[in-house]
């Protein structure tokens, strides 16, 4: 087991890393999630013995202290780096690569099983052993990385961002490869900004905040907890490192949000209705258009239920009356059985570019005789005018 206790590491004076303490067995993958700057790869780096900063603290691997030993050792004592950006030698064949991290001891007694180990988990890496890593696909070169790591026979493997850079398909894939690796007995200690998918195959989280570790949990717990979703998985659109109250769960409950204040207007002091402006009484109005039309012939008066608060113009309103009339008397024929005293129907566009033959409908009355000097057939237009106020049509000229 891979323990990490009080880890410490300044750059300068700056603490990037301030009393972390983790760990990770064989065969379970833990997680470790955190803003921009949080101090991840500072965490990677000092138990892998390449921290740049001055590091103080606990790195064990089965009981053996880590720290202070060069990066070699620390492969030697089954802890393998997966570095941020890969780090592959781009020139050389993918088998060149592999071979490069079997140097260490440990990997060499066991060489071929290792690689026969690795080669059942990706097999795509035997199938491109000659094939130049630069030429791969970003998917295909992480797993060069993964592979060579893999190589030195550790038994923690720790990878930086291995998703930095792939398709979300890409990722995907290389979680469920990470999955197959801890089927495979390895521990998998992992930084991710992809929380989603890191916490979707973890046993374990931690949140690392101003190079804090805030709280350590199951997988399934974080992924679910409100304030980790609001802080990683993109539901708070912050990008700016979470209160750690928050993340601990210390944080004194919000108050219950307020409802959002609804402003009364108040009742303007005098309401004007619609007939106080139109003169007219709406509902009997409304009435009388529903009622069924009285069949009368004789202009009608207003209704005594319309009151008009302004007097139309004498010679508005007869206007008004007459055409009034004029619908009436045209609707009740409509409706009469007999049509005759309707005027002939205007041909229509289609009936005036046919040949004419008899120019109106049957029943109707036959309008006067066209010259004939005229032909039937010229398709000029008959237009007939109903005589205000009466039934008969002229014809005009
Ligand atoms: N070599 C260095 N010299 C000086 N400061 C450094 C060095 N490496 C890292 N730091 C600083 O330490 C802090 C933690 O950096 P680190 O790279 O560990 O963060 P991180 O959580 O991995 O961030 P990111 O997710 O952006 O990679 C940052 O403020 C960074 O600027």
């Amino acid at each position: 087991m891979l323990e990490v206790k009080g880890l410490s590491a300044t750059y300068g004076k700056h603490r990037a890393l301030d009393g972390a303490s983790l760990h990770v067995a064989p065969g379970e993958i833990a997680v470790i999630l955190g803003t921009n700057g949080a101090g991840k790869s500072t965490l990677l780096k000092s138990i892998a013995g390449i921290c740049e900063g001055r590091v103080s603290g606990s790195v064990t691997m089965s009981g053996e202290a880590l720290l202070g030993l060069p990066p070699h050792k620390v492969v030697e004592r089954g802890v393998a780096l997966v570095p941020e950006g890969r780090g592959i030698f781009g020139d050389l064949s993918v088998r060149d690569n592999l071979m490069l991290g079997a140097n260490p001891e440990r990997a060499r007694e066991d060489q071929a099983q290792v690689y026969d180990r690795l080669i059942s988990l990706f097999p795509k890496l035997e199938e491109r052993a000659n094939q130049i890593a630069r030429t791969m696909s970003g998917g295909e070169q992480q797993m060069v990385a993964i592979g060579r790591a893999m190589m030195s026979n550790p038994v923690i493997l720790m990878l930086d961002e291995p998703s930095l850079g792939l398709s979300p398909l890409l990722s995907k894939e290389l979680f469920q490869n990470l999955k197959a690796v801890r089927e495979a007995g390895l521990g998998i200690l992992l930084v991710e900004q992809n929380a989603r998918l890191s916490l979707g195959i973890a046993d374990r989280g931690y949140l690392l905040e101003n190079g804090e570790i805030l709280r350590e949990d199951r997988a399934e717990v974080l992924r679910n907890d409100p304030a980790v979703q609001a802080a990683y998985l993109g539901g708070g659109g912050s990008k700016s490192a979470p209160r750690p109250a928050e993340l601990t769960g210390t944080a004194t409950k919000p108050a219950a949000p307020k409802p959002a204040s609804v402003t009364v207007r108040p009742k303007p002091a005098k309401s004007i209705s619609a007939a106080a402006i139109s003169g007219v009484d709406m509902n009997a109005l409304l009435a009388r258009a529903s009622a069924r039309p009285e069949p009368k012939t004789v202009p009608r008066a207003a209704p005594a239920s319309v009151k008009r608060t302004t007097a139309m113009p004498a010679a508005q309103s007869d206007r008004l009356r007459a055409a009034l009339t004029q619908i009436e008397t045209a609707a009740r024929q409509c409706r009469a059985p007999n049509r005759s005293a309707l005027p002939p129907l205007r041909p229509s566009i289609r009936d005036r570019q046919r040949p004419a033959t008899t120019p109106h409908t049957e029943g109707a009355p036959t309008p006067p005789a066209t010259p004939s000097t005229k032909p039937a057939d010229t398709g000029k237009v008959q237009v007939w005018r109903r005589r205000p106020g009466s039934t008969q049509f002229d014809k005009e000229i």
